[in-house]
């Protein structure tokens, strides 16, 4: 690794200048003011990746009645005592019983009805012979493959015995009504789901994925696939960041590119408003010429008091940051990230993550961090927390591409990144490190 020659960390705060703040404080500012957002009663599939507001008691038995775990006979046991290929049990078929039948026959000594996995046992039977254990009602007596048709005054030969209870699946064998099958707090993943359903739920109280609107901006960005001109690059920002929205949980939705134009960006940050629990913007956050960002947000309308705060960070990359809250009222939240691509991410993988994962009411909400050795040298300016990237495998780290924040290159091939502490201005080569896990 060379040194680092990025401009953001030659600064120093002096008394000139305003403080700058650390990783932790900012994050530490950021979730003193985001709360879990209020639960609301949601249909099963809308709450999929939210955490349960309630403790979910089942009302019935689950399974709600006897049945039959295989396609076969329902019988009396003390009929097959004995039963052998060459001296099979012989029995009347009286019936059938299909899934979801609800006129039962009834099932005397002599007697079998064919029935279906999950057909309810008919009154009588005590077990069921699975119809590879039988003739299938041929009457060729060799063991079957599959069930004959129904035919009137059928017999059935069974092959072996079939013990008390065999087959049978019991009423409130898996979940008995009155247990609590589901915590406040679980997060509802597809078998909670699943169980959800399967207990008769057809809604469910959960905490609602938080809705954020990501808008990049930029008067050089171009949306991907159209023509890039002179000086102009295609808007990956806004695309990243939704993305990873996404995948913290909440539902996403991407503004393209908007212009360096205060009123531009002020009328669509108020369009958004009322559609978003949190807005994340890109770009626009250091002290260039061109501060519509934040003229923007300290202009938009209801917004007088509250305001976003710009404010420098001892991080690279990702050193300026804007946070606080538009519009009327309490506001809605807003974290300005920087322009730089990787700084963009990984501001969001450090300060937004926290911020939806909190919003869902979710238990984890930071990513994993584990210790790895690292066989390469690492450099990094002093006062600073660097996250370079990294790729994590099997308890060792390998820095990928350089620490320069327009790499996206390297950026879409790292798993990780590489935490090097602000007092740490050089690691030798064989050092452990704490890495940040990207992918779950
Ligand atoms: N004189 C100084 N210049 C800069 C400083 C500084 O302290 N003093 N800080 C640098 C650091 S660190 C960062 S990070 C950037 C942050 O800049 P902005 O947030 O104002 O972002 P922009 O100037 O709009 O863009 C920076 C860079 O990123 C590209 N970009 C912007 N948006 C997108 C997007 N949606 N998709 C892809 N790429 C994007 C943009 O074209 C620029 O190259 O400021 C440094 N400068
Ligand atoms: O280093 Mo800037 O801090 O590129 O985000």
């Amino acid at each position: 690794m060379t040194g680092t020659n990025d401009p953001c960390c030659e600064e120093s705060s002096t008394p000139a200048t305003p403080r700058m703040w650390t990783v932790d404080e900012h994050l530490a500012d950021i979730l003193g003011q985001i709360a879990p957002l209020p639960p609301i009663e949601l249909q099963l599939l809308d709450a999929q990746g939210c955490t349960l507001a309630e403790d979910v008691v089942a009302a019935t038995d689950l399974p709600p009645f006897d049945n039959s775990s295989m396609d076969g006979y329902a019988l009396r046991t003390a009929d097959t005592a004995g039963a052998t290929e060459q001296h099979p049990a012989v029995l009347t078929v009286v019936g059938d019983v299909a899934a979801g039948a609800d006129e039962l026959p009834k099932v005397g000594p002599g007697q079998a009805a064919r029935i279906m996995t999950g057909a309810p046992m008919p009154p009588g039977a005590e077990g069921v012979a699975p119809v590879e254990w039988t003739d299938g009602g041929t009457g060729t007596g060799r063991a079957a493959d599959s069930m004959a048709a129904p035919v009137e005054g059928e017999e059935v030969r069974v092959l072996r015995p079939v013990d008390e209870g065999a087959h049978i699946r019991r009423r409130g064998s898996d979940i008995a009504a009155g247990d609590r099958v589901l915590p406040a707090g679980a997060m509802l993943g597809p078998a909670q789901l699943g169980l959800l359903a399967a207990i008769g739920r057809g809604t469910v109280r959960a905490r609602p994925r938080p809705r954020v609107v990501v808008l990049s901006t930029g008067s050089e960005l171009v949306q991907p696939g159209e023509r890039v001109g002179p000086g102009q690059i295609s808007d990956s920002n806004s695309f990243t960041l939704t993305a990873a929205a996404r995948d913290a949980g909440a539902i996403a939705y991407r503004v393209g590119g908007v212009p360096d134009d205060t009123a531009t960006l002020r009328s669509v940050l108020e369009d958004q408003l009322g559609l978003a629990d949190l807005i994340i913007t890109s770009g626009g956050v250091s002290v260039g010429a061109y501060d519509v960002v934040k003229e923007a947000l300290q202009s938009v309308e209801g917004g007088e008091g509250a305001g976003v705060d710009f404010r420098r960070l001892r991080m690279q990359p990702g050193k300026p940051q804007g946070f606080g809250r538009i519009g009327a009222g309490a506001g809605v939240p807003l974290l300005a990230l920087p322009g730089n691509p990787v700084s963009a991410y990984i501001s969001f993988e450090l300060f937004v993550r926290p911020v939806i994962r909190t919003m869902l009411g979710a238990a984890d909400i930071h990513r994993p961090v584990v210790r790895a050795l690292c066989p390469d040298e690492l450099r990094s300016p002093a006062g600073r927390r660097q996250y370079l990237r990294g790729w994590y495998q099997d308890g060792e780290v390998r820095p990928v591409g350089g620490e320069s924040s327009h790499l996206v290159g390297a950026l879409a091939r790292a798993n990780c990144l590489i935490i090097v502490p602000e007092e740490t201005t050089a690691l030798a080569p064989g050092g452990t490190v704490d890495v940040v896990l990207l992918t779950d």
